[in-house]
């Protein structure tokens, strides 16, 4: 399978060789499913480079994309005559354009191409004409999953910084609430943060099922308080996702999902969730990253960050905090607390949290995209370069 998503991507790469607008610049990912590859706006066609990611399905997990683009897209649940369409989300991947067949777009008009006007993403389209279809086109999210990342730290021993962990977390609540409320917008428009209405609308059933931290990405932060140490986290992925929890189980399940996504990034494992503990008197089954009998396993991790996971992981989904909830405790710890608010402040400092974005994020993706664009060239003497 791994070998037929590489000549998928060899093959796109060959369409879009004679492509007036695009040209590929590099594969984002391949595996069972398909591809997901980096456009690049040709620079003769204008002068802002414009970057988009798509993704095309091996015929094997057509409805997979098909799925995906339905949720990302409006939906209309009969039950509940309400708008499903996580699209607007700030925290979760924006889709800028898609098509069922390539060959037959289902487009009422032409895109327009004008001169000083950003290129229309569905002409990336036309050169697609000879696969049966369908292609996803998303905004390109720069900074590369956290799965990457993660490798990096396992590969130095290091844990991230408290402070970077609670950021982690509240941009994923926030994608939580993205599901639960969906924001609705139409495609185009700028995204908003994630809020709670105030209109008492219940909550939505969609569960995204499958969040990972291949699936979770970074990229460049906003001037929001709380995107303050430079990032943003953002969910991608929706090929799995469904409605059929309904909407109690569904927006808890994503919320014990994301808890259970920040355990893993502390035990830098995965947690052994048969290791149950009681926390303020309730079974959880993240006893993994609690204090023991014996002491703590993460003397260097916020205990408030730990109760927070612990209570989003109940076994009892009843007892779970309220996304609500939830959302207050974790905007309270990423905009109030400092340093010293840790047990080891000196690895809480912004400085400290620079130097792990440079070495465990930005400088990560340069490595990639030289070697990807470039061939082996002597990566680590332009390091040195960026460091001194
Ligand atoms: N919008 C994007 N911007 C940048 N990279 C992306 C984007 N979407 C996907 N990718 C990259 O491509 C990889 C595969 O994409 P995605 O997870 O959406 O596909 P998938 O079909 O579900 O794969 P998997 O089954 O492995 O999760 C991601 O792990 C990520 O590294």
């Amino acid at each position: 399978m791994e070998q037929k998503a590489r000549i998928l991507s060899q093959t796109i790469q060959g369409y879009f060789a004679t492509s007036s607008y695009w040209e590929y610049e590099k594969s984002l990912g391949h595996g069972g499913y398909g591809v997901a590859i980096l456009l690049r706006q040709k620079a003769e066609f204008g002068p802002h480079t414009q970057r988009i990611a798509l993704k095309v399905a091996l015929p094997k997990a057509v409805e997979e994309l098909r799925s995906e683009i339905k949720w990302l897209k409006a939906r209309l649940t009969i039950t509940q005559n309400q708008q499903q369409q996580v699209h607007g989300s700030k925290h979760i991947v924006r889709i800028i354009a898609s098509c069922d067949k390539p060959s037959q777009p289902d487009w009422d008009t032409e895109p327009q191409v004008q001169e000083q006007q950003p290129l229309p993403p569905q002409t990336a389209f036309n050169s697609l004409a000879q696969l049966e279809g369908p292609v996803l086109a998303l905004e390109y999210i720069e900074n590369d999953s956290l799965l990457s990342c993660f490798w990096r730290m396992q590969e130095d021993d290091i844990h991230m910084p408290n402070r970077m962990l609670w950021a982690l977390f509240l941009c994923l609540i926030r994608a939580c609430i993205g599901m639960a409320y969906p924001v609705g917008s139409p495609i185009g428009t700028e995204p908003i943060l994630e809020t709670i209405p105030r209109d008492g609308r219940p909550a939505g059933p969609i569960t995204h099922n499958d969040i990972a931290i291949r699936n979770v990405m970074l990229g460049t932060g906003d001037d929001l308080g709380e995107h303050h140490i430079g990032h943003i986290f953002k969910l991608i992925d929706f090929g799995q996702a469904d409605d059929t929890a309904g909407p109690v189980l569904g927006p808890t399940r994503n919320l014990r999902a994301v808890a259970e996504l920040v355990a893993f990034m502390i035990n830098m494992a995965d947690i052994n969730t048969r290791r149950t503990k009681i926390y303020k008197g309730k079974l959880t089954l993240a006893g993994d990253i609690l204090p023991q009998y014996w002491g703590n396993p993460y003397e260097w991790l916020d205990p408030d960050l730990a109760g927070l996971i612990a209570e989003c992981m109940y076994e009892d989904l009843r007892n779970q905090p309220t996304l609500e909830g939830a959302l207050r405790r974790a905007a309270d710890a990423v905009m109030n607390k400092r340093p010293g608010s840790y047990p080891e402040p000196g690895e809480e400092t912004n400085d400290v949290i620079k130097r792990f974005v440079q070495r465990f994020v930005l400088d990560h993706r340069i490595v990639v995209s030289l070697t990807n664009d470039a061939g082996l060239v002597d990566i680590f003497s332009m390091l040195q370069i960026r460091y001194n």
